[in-house]
């Protein structure tokens, strides 16, 4: 637990103001609790017993004003804390995301969306309780624990010690049921988050799953984690709701105890009946406030596993690094020198050695899984080589200053992201909208056309999958972002897929336009698309068999003629 507030803490000093108001606010609510407590014995002394009428004036008015400190106190309190905790909260969940995405393109393919939003959200939502409410209700609670011990001993020393002494007893086994508390949490979370990871999966995976009519599959598959987050969520009841009968138990020791020696001393005229009563009273008053510290105490455990969850993914560095080296001004050409790359164990590509210069479209060809992606990925650096180099002119990508080596690299790929915003954002994406830039770049890409005739023209909104626009509409949508970026490299992989054999020849013309001032790599299983390639690469398991202009390879290379055969 003081780890989980060390961590918090840098957080907390940007609202000292606020902590000093919350504080007044549990100070007034400890008091005010104490206070009535305490107003017992002029109760019982002065008005019933000494019958002091002045005493029958002051006393309720005082009572009024208490409870009313108590209520103001709380109200303060509550609505600071809560202010404080939000506030953590939301720059955690801002810190969060900002440390994921700067996490490697690898964590994110090996990672479910699902796992990653149940982080975001869920476990952050556990601890903010925990950072807020919940040190505002420990604090309160512990001062009105507090003030409530000083009546017990001041009214009677002897028998406090009588009363108090059971309590320390009883927290051995609340410690247990803390760490069962804490294994539970854990559990929970991890189950909730293989709700959210099943549940994005049938969202992402609709079309397939209505194809295949597989819609009871999967919900049994949901049921089955449903089940066990219910099961685990009942266990954790279990454990928590056992923290009440403990206390009641040790509560009742403790008051037979003070019956049996408070009673004495009063039957023996040792204690007056309001000190005893005014005695009782506090003690009783005390038993609430342990009880809400203990559940306090359970409910930390949750969000410390929650917070171990996310410090995690906190700990984990990206491994793709910028270098500090500025992007060459007038790239002449990249250069591939035995470039290896491996993931994890499986070997994707295999001393690869290719250079394309400025003014060149670079085509690789393959069989599917031959490492085309792959070799396209390491000059965005998604993927740093496992051996070899890649030149940029004659320097190291990796030395190079990451922004700018993406800011000169467009990728256009066959699956299109479209974000839920506007044509002209989505094709400006991340820049400036420069309206006749947008204009231009749809025209190039063969989308204008369409673009124009709906009715809000670039400014339609689209949404996060571009349900209303078709597959080829979506590609002329990514192939003009990519073209309005005016990259120095550009990269077409299976770019032109969904796109008819006219609009595919239309935006190959236009690829050789551009080409001049750029390095081009176009992967094509359609071998007609690249015909104008001034070199092609074709790619068997992971190498690069041969590389040369199509018609040397129509004459030399058997494997580019099977591909050829089998494209036509
Ligand atoms: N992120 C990854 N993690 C692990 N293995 C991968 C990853 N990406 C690709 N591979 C593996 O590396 C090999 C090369 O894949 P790659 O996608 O580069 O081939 P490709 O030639 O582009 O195939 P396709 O034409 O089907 O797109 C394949 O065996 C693939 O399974």
């Amino acid at each position: 637990m003081r780890d989980f507030f060390k961590q918090y803490v840098p957080y907390y000093k940007n609202y000292i103001n606020r902590f000093i108001y919350a504080f007044i606010g549990m100070a007034l609510a400890a008091v005010g609790t104490s206070g009535t407590a305490y107003a017992v014995k002029p109760l019982l002394d002065d008005i019933f017993v000494n019958k002091d009428l002045e005493m029958l004036k002051i006393l309720p008015i005082a009572i009024v004003l208490l409870y009313f400190g108590k209520a103001a106190g709380t109200y303060i309190q509550a609505i600071n804390m809560a202010f404080i905790g939000q506030d953590i909260v939301r720059l955690v969940r801002d810190k969060l995301l900002g440390h994921i995405l700067k996490l490697d393109v690898d964590f994110f393919y090996k990672k479910n969306n699902g796992e990653l939003i149940s982080r975001i959200t869920n476990d952050i939502n556990r601890i903010q309780s925990a950072v807020s409410q919940k040190i505002g209700e420990f604090i309160r609670e512990f001062l009105t624990v507090i003030g409530l011990v000083v009546v017990v001993i001041y009214q009677s020393p002897e028998l406090a010690f009588y009363g108090l002494i059971v309590m320390p007893l009883s927290m051995w086994p609340l410690s247990i049921l803390a760490r069962k508390m804490k294994k539970l949490s854990f559990r929970s979370q991890e189950s909730i988050s293989d709700i959210t990871t099943h549940l994005s999966e049938i969202f992402n995976n609709i079309e397939i799953i209505k194809a295949n009519t597989s819609e009871k599959f999967e919900l049994k598959k949901f049921s089955d984690f449903n089940m066990n987050f219910f099961k685990i969520n009942l266990k954790t009841v279990k454990t928590n709701e056992l923290v009440n009968p403990l206390m009641e138990t040790v509560g009742a020791i403790a008051f037979s105890l003070v019956i049996v020696i408070g009673g004495k001393q009063v039957i023996d005229g040792e204690l007056t009946v309001g000190a005893f009563f005014s005695f009782l009273t506090a003690l009783f008053l005390l038993y609430p406030p342990i009880k809400r510290l203990s559940s306090i105490f359970n409910f930390m455990q949750d969000a410390i596993a929650a917070n171990e969850r996310i410090n995690q993914l906190l700990d984990l560095r990206a491994t793709i690094i910028s270098g500090q080296n500025n992007f060459p001004e007038n790239i002449q050409k990249i250069e591939f020198k035995n470039v290896t790359l491996r993931y994890d164990e499986k070997v994707a590509l295999k001393n690869i050695n290719l250079e394309a210069k400025l003014g060149q479209k670079v085509a690789l060809v393959g069989d599917s899984g031959g490492g085309k992606s792959s070799l396209v990925n390491l000059i965005a650096r998604f993927y740093d080589v496992s051996s070899g180099e890649i030149n940029i002119d004659s320097l190291n990508i990796k030395d190079l200053d990451i922004k700018q080596l993406k800011e000169n690299i467009a990728i256009v790929t066959q699956r299109v992201y479209i974000f839920s915003d506007s044509i002209a954002k989505n094709v400006a994406y991340g820049k400036e909208v420069d309206e006749q830039r947008v204009i231009e770049s749809l025209k190039q890409a063969h989308a204008y056309d369409f673009v124009s005739k709906l009715p809000e023209g670039i400014n339609t909104d689209l949404d996060e999958f571009g349900t209303n626009l078709s597959g080829g509409q979506r590609q002329r949508i990514a192939i003009a972002r990519a073209l309005y970026k005016n990259p120095k490299i550009l990269i077409l992989d299976e770019a032109t897929s969904a796109l008819d054999n006219k609009s595919e020849s239309v935006i190959s013309d236009i690829i050789d336009e551009i080409s001049k001032d750029k390095i081009i790599f176009i992967i094509a299983h359609r071998l007609s698309t690249i015909k104008t390639a001034d070199k092609i690469a074709v790619f068997k398991e992971g190498e690069i068999i041969a590389q040369d202009t199509e018609e040397n390879l129509l004459l030399n290379c058997d494997e580019y003629k099977r591909l050829k055969t089998l494209s036509n």
